[in-house]
């Protein structure tokens, strides 16, 4: 039954970033109305809530419920400090967000999200970050990082460039796709040659610096761009790259195609890896938990295998020789036994309508597990 299986199909979130001006937008105006053209519309987010005019219809926008200039104004806040604060005020109902986005999730192939002009906002935020993991929990999600190619002819910028793609990659650990963005204005052969060969782009620095090869590659600005050079190598063997003009719509099929090679290798390594982090973080809740009650039980003066008995002959007939009372230590008085109780009762999260003895009676039948 193909319908079943398209049904099940999940759609693929790309989030969208990049510098002011490289063309974020009109990006994914193109973008939207090349998936248009192929009858396949996408379900779009606006984050940006600074944006005036919006040159496609967002299906959420942030602008519907967080007013910016009002923002700036309550809190007395600048334009960045007003968008961030914007869009950690929208963090706080993202949870309705996904409920939506789960019933469209079905009926679509790209969820496409549009970030603020300031990179730094969505990537160094709090609310950025739980954004980027709340969707990369649900389906399979990449950043599409877009680069104004012009822009990006000089080696330091490049390089500039493609060490904050470096570092998004490494905050979010999502599969990336660098967008050259402008190629009607500027190929971007360049870059693509730069990125896999390392040679040419030394003799590219070496001609933008003005200086000989030597110069280039000597003292501490040639060790720093060496060792840059080197490890940029490596990070760009995890990278898919695609050029595109959001003026003529070329290179649009290209992009989608890497959206599905991501979507894959989002299934292969981020989801295991994600699985195997929530794993460890289970099981270190547990053991913090196994900590908290043992510690309870030694400052009560109750021990694991003493719990069960309901009295202390019962104990003392009983042939063990753990963890007990040390006869001779103090008894604790009951004021502090009360106030251990409370700091259990706080700290486990157990609600006052629970009597102490009761709540000694759970700590006990759990210890006893
Ligand atoms: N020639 C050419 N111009 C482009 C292309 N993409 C965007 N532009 C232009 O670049 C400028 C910036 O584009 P936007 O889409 O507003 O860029 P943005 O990244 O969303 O900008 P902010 O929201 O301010 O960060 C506009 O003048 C666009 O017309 C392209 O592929 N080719």
């Amino acid at each position: 039954m193909p319908e079943m299986s398209e049904k099940v199909k999940k759609p693929s979130s790309i989030i969208v970033v990049g510098m002011a001006g490289s063309g974020k937008t009109t990006f994914l105006q193109q973008l939207n109305a090349h998936l248009h053209s192929k009858e396949k519309p996408p379900y779009i987010v606006n984050l940006d809530p600074a944006v005036k005019n919006l040159p496609y219809e967002a299906n959420i926008d942030i602008r519907d419920t967080i007013n910016y200039k009002e923002v700036m104004k309550q809190y007395n806040l600048g334009p960045n400090g007003g968008i961030m604060t914007s869009l950690n005020l929208f963090v706080t109902k993202f949870d309705q967000v996904l409920n939506i986005l789960e019933k469209r999730a079905p009926t679509v192939d790209h969820i496409l999200v549009d970030t603020p002009g300031q990179i730094e906002i969505f990537q160094w935020s709090a609310s950025g970050s739980i954004i980027s993991d709340t969707l990369a929990s649900s389906w399979p999600t990449c950043i599409a990082y877009v680069i104004d190619t012009p822009r990006s002819t000089s080696t330091s910028t490049f390089m500039s460039s493609m060490l904050y793609a470096c570092s998004m990659l490494y905050k979010t650990k999502l599969p990336l796709i660098i967008v050259y963005n402008k190629c009607d204005v500027q190929d971007a052969e360049f870059a693509k040659r730069w990125m896999s060969d390392f040679e040419e782009f030394q003799q590219a620095i070496v001609q933008d610096e003005g200086t000989s090869a030597e110069g280039a590659t000597s003292g501490y600005m040639g060790s720093l761009v060496n060792s840059m050079s080197l490890m940029l190598e490596e990070f760009y063997r995890h990278l898919d790259f695609v050029s595109v003009s959001s003026v003529t719509g070329e290179g649009m099929d290209d992009f989608l195609k890497a959206v599905d090679s991501k979507a894959q290798e989002y299934e292969n390594d981020y989801l295991p890896e994600v699985e195997r982090l929530r794993e460890i973080q289970k099981q270190e809740k547990e053991k913090q938990k196994e900590v908290q009650l043992s510690k309870l039980m030694k400052d009560m003066h109750v021990s694991k295998e003493d719990a069960p008995a309901e009295t202390i002959s019962d104990a003392e007939e009983d042939e063990y020789d753990g963890e007990l009372i040390e006869p001779d230590e103090e008894e604790p008085s009951e004021e502090a036994a009360q106030d251990i109780l409370r700091q259990y009762r706080i700290s486990l999260g157990i609600p006052d309508d629970v009597s102490d003895e009761k709540l000694l009676g759970l700590l006990t039948e759990r210890m006893q597990k």
